[in-house]
């Protein structure tokens, strides 16, 4: 006889996200805060991903704490040669498409959606919200559906308004009126220049299929029961008004990885943050922290652009130059593998290497988090990719943007013209206006930084404490 159970077993939610750093960072908080409230989790790593986890961290052994909670794996169809890096990256969307997306619905049905002995098969799917083929599923199989689009509340409205854009002529761009004020999105009407529209949108043919990609992926949101959003309702309110005109039912939830140190604290009587597991695709090098233990405070620039980006070799010696030339001390992750370029082995000058023994500490990838709250920290030279621009504003460290692509272009924006949080670098690399930039935010404007950083601070922490929108939301 089978075992019977003696009571209703709990909700079993599948947790599926795009197999970059920013989405399973934001996703893995989000899996440990459901398990925490007792229900079962199932979370769906690409195998690329799982490998890169299990080399790296020990965030498995982490979850052996929560009986209910389940890693799976599946191919994302990539080499485990490919960069899944710059603009390849869009190989790694059609191949979910094209080769994940089928298997899913096999592994789906041929596990009778993932139940088994003491866990009901499926009972919702959070799904990353360009997958609009887990929401195919959901739907199909009446499986309730919420979507997690891991990006600011400010780029999901954009992109969510891109149509209204195009029928207004103020996209395609050709090139002309960069700095021309886009009408098209509510709420935004008197600060987004053509310039700040999300990456994907930012594009002179409107025929671009990636394009299209996100338009489809985004406007197909709305046959979900609800979206979640790692942001807070102090941060983003007035884009989080327009967007709960189309969909009502939109909750905020973060900041996530501070509201998961807030509710893993409840009811403990050390004063002391817990300590979150890391979950970095890359080796964190935490000999910087020691190298951080003997600096001033808020005396050094971090220097991190997130796990996409990448930069020519001409590009990188203009940050170089910039920094050295700043006098500042400075913390820079040089993720493996993101300078591209033809010209990658020509030697560095003397006087930049000889400046860097001097201020500068070099990494492969560092423990983020530590850094940006470590006292040294003064400054936050980012990509502005939402999950570092989160973790930038409850740390209260200001920042320099030069967004990459994608949703950073209109993240920058948002941080230098409304949350007044640090300075817009976009579209931009010089070696001089860098130089510039670090003394306005680390010297001639830090006082003003330290007071509007502190205040968003607060609000983030106020979000996600017991009371809190965030909290009660979630
Ligand atoms: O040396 C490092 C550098 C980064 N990180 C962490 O890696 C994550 C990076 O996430 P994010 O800042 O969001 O950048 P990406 O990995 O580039 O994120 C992708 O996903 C994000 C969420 O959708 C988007 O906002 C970005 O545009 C997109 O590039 C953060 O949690 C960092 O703390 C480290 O731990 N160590
Ligand atoms: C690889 C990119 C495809 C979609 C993701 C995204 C989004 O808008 O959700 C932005 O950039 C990257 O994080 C992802």
């Amino acid at each position: 006889m089978a075992h019977q159970q003696q009571y209703p077993l709990p909700p079993h939610v599948l947790i599926f996200p795009v197999p970059v750093q920013g989405h399973v960072n934001s996703m893995l908080k989000l899996a440990e805060l459901l398990s925490l409230a007792a229900v079962d989790v199932t979370f769906l790593l690409s195998e690329f991903s799982h490998r890169r986890l299990l080399r790296h961290t020990d965030i498995f052994s982490r979850f052996t704490r929560y009986p209910g909670f389940r890693f799976e794996t599946i191919s994302d169809g990539l080499p485990d040669d490919h960069p899944r890096a710059g603009e390849q990256i869009f190989d790694m969307l059609s191949s979910i498409k094209n080769v994940t997306g089928p298997l899913f619905k096999e592994m789906m049905v041929a596990t009778g959606c993932l139940s088994s002995d003491g866990r009901r098969p499926v009972t919702c799917i959070i799904a990353d919200g360009v997958f609009s083929f887990a929401g195919d599923f959901a739907l199909e199989k009446g499986i309730a559906l919420i979507y997690f689009r891991t990006i600011s509340a400010c780029a999901f409205w954009a992109y969510f308004c891109f149509q209204e854009i195009v029928e207004a002529g103020e996209v395609p761009l050709k090139g002309n009126g960069m700095d021309l004020l886009v009408k098209s999105v509510p709420g935004m009407e008197g600060f987004l220049r053509r310039r700040d529209l999300p990456g994907f949108i930012r594009v002179d043919e409107v025929s671009d299929p990636r394009l299209q990609v996100f338009k489809a992926e985004t406007r197909q949101t709305l046959r979900a029961q609800a979206i979640i959003v790692n942001t807070f309702e102090d941060l983003e309110g007035p884009i989080l008004s327009n967007i709960r005109t189309v969909l009502p039912d939109c909750f905020t939830i973060g900041p996530l990885h501070s509201h998961l140190k807030s509710r893993l604290s409840e009811g403990k009587t050390t004063t002391t943050p817990p300590s979150l597991a890391s979950s970095s695709f890359w080796e964190e090098d935490r000999s910087c922290i020691e190298w951080l233990d003997g600096k001033p405070p808020k005396s050094v620039v971090y220097v991190s652009f997130g796990s996409i980006t990448v930069l020519s070799r001409e590009q990188l010696m203009e940050f170089w130059y910039g920094l050295v030339n700043s006098r500042q001390h400075f913390l820079w992750v040089m993720r493996s593998e993101s300078i591209v370029g033809k010209d990658r082995e020509s030697q560095i000058p003397a006087e930049v290497s000889e400046g860097t023994k001097v201020r500068g500490c070099m990494v492969g990838w560092a423990p983020q988090e530590e850094v940006l709250n470590h006292d040294a920290i003064g400054g936050f030279l980012t990509h502005s990719g939402w999950n570092s621009t989160l973790e930038s504003i409850v740390a209260g460290v200001p920042m320099i943007c030069w967004p990459y692509f994608a949703d950073q272009t209109i993240n920058s924006r948002f941080v230098s013209e409304v949350w007044k949080i640090g300075l817009d670098m976009k579209d931009t690399c010089d070696r001089v206006v860098i130089e510039q930039m670090i003394r306005d935010l680390m010297v001639v404007k830090k006082d003003e930084f330290i007071q509007s950083t502190d205040r968003i601070a607060k609000m983030a922490k106020e979000a996600v404490s017991m009371g809190g929108s965030s909290y009660c939301n979630l």
